[in-house]
């Protein structure tokens, strides 16, 4: 495949991986199981169990007949093509290699002639893990990988993550490679500004940085120093979208281009046009929004809730250690979303009063 391929631009969803209230469940059928205190009562219990389907003890704890109906909803109701899979927001790194592999494959599948690019996180602790994941990206027809640094054992120097990141690249060496640069979540803070620096000669399929911090130097700087490649510089911070369009962003990867990629995807297009001033109008209101959930308290679970009341497609809970959204937070984040006219009555539907309880 000749570099660069189709280039990633505008909004890219950073999917949420819908499922089922298996997961929890489970946890209860366990604490049920642990209070027995001999073997018979634990096999009575058990046969008890069996005869109980919210006890069952379930193995799938994905909603993949969803995915289909989410691919729809992006594409028709916020007009975004793109997508970013078992990311921070998919809890990808709370799924097992297997899940992994079956989420990404369910997207590739349901978004074929329907998005633009589907683009697989496949950043793991063990090299090997990453590697199989980039294969099998490469195998169902993937449009790109990305790999964040690897945080528990980190690495310490440039060159050090390279020699990782250049690993898991050449397992799928057909694929353009995005890095993940989030400093606060892996605690890794080598700059990207140096990380680019040289990149294409250790890293040839490099094609992009998905740039999840709110460095603007260190983003700018990978632009400024990079305006003779192709690469795709896409910013990860929603609510500071708008200044990283002025720096040179060439697109976005964020969770909440989930339910409010419309509303973005406005301000792009004024900015696009050279509106600033509508441009600015526009991202004050998203950050209005997302100042008011941030503090309340705002991650992965409350995005489930608030995907779920927006679209109407159940997003369910999220996998331990994640708690769900509570009730008051999806009912306040609502009335938010109303009184900043991101959301109707009439846009409510069937199914998604169900988010947070
Ligand atoms: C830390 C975090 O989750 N950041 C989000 C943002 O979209 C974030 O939710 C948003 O800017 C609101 O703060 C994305 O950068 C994450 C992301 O792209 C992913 O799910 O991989």
């Amino acid at each position: 495949m000749a570099f660069p391929k189709k280039k990633l631009q505008g909004l890219v969803a950073a999917t949420i991986t819908p499922m089922t209230e298996n997961g929890f469940k489970k946890d209860w059928h366990q604490l049920f199981l642990n209070a027995s205190v001999t073997c018979s009562q634990i096999k009575q219990k058990t046969c008890d169990c069996m005869n109980r389907q919210d006890l069952l003890p379930v193995t799938e704890e994905i909603n993949f007949s969803v995915i289909g109906q989410y691919v729809d909803y992006l594409v028709k109701e916020q007009g975004v093509k793109n997508i970013f899979v078992n990311g921070t927001t998919g809890e990808g790194l709370s799924l097992s290699v297997s899940e992994r592999r079956q989420v990404a494959e369910e997207w590739v599948t349901k978004g074929k002639d329907k998005l633009d690019q589907v683009i697989i996180h496949v950043g793991a602790l063990s090299l090997k893990e990453s590697q199989e994941l980039a294969q099998h990206a490469a195998e169902i027809g993937a449009d790109g990988i990305a790999v964040i640094a690897p945080f528990f054992l980190k690495p310490w120097t440039k060159d050090i993550l390279i020699n990782f990141l250049k690993e898991v690249a050449a397992a799928a060496p057909a694929l353009p490679f995005y890095y993940y640069h989030i400093p606060a979540l892996t605690g890794v803070k080598i700059r990207a500004e140096e990380l680019l620096d040289g990149i294409l000669d250790k890293i040839p399929t490099f094609q992009g940085l998905k740039f999840s911090d709110t460095d603007l130097l260190d983003f700018g700087q990978c632009v400024d120093q990079n305006r003779q490649q192709q690469f795709a510089f896409l910013f990860g911070v929603d609510e500071q979208l708008l200044s990283a369009l002025v720096m040179g962003a060439t697109g976005a990867v964020g969770s909440t281009y989930n339910y409010l990629g419309k509303k973005t995807n406005q301000m792009l297009e004024a900015f696009e046009q050279k509106d600033f001033s509508l441009a600015l109008n526009y991202q004050f209101c998203i950050q209005r929004f997302i100042n008011f959930v941030v503090k309340l308290g705002f991650g992965v679970s409350q995005t489930k809730a608030i995907m779920t009341l927006v679209s109407g497609i159940p997003m369910g809970p999220p996998r331990l250690p994640l708690q769900k959204a509570s009730r008051e937070f999806t009912d306040s984040a609502e009335a938010k979303l109303k009184s900043l006219d991101f959301l109707s009555f009439t846009d409510l539907k069937d199914g998604n009063l169900e988010a947070g309880s």
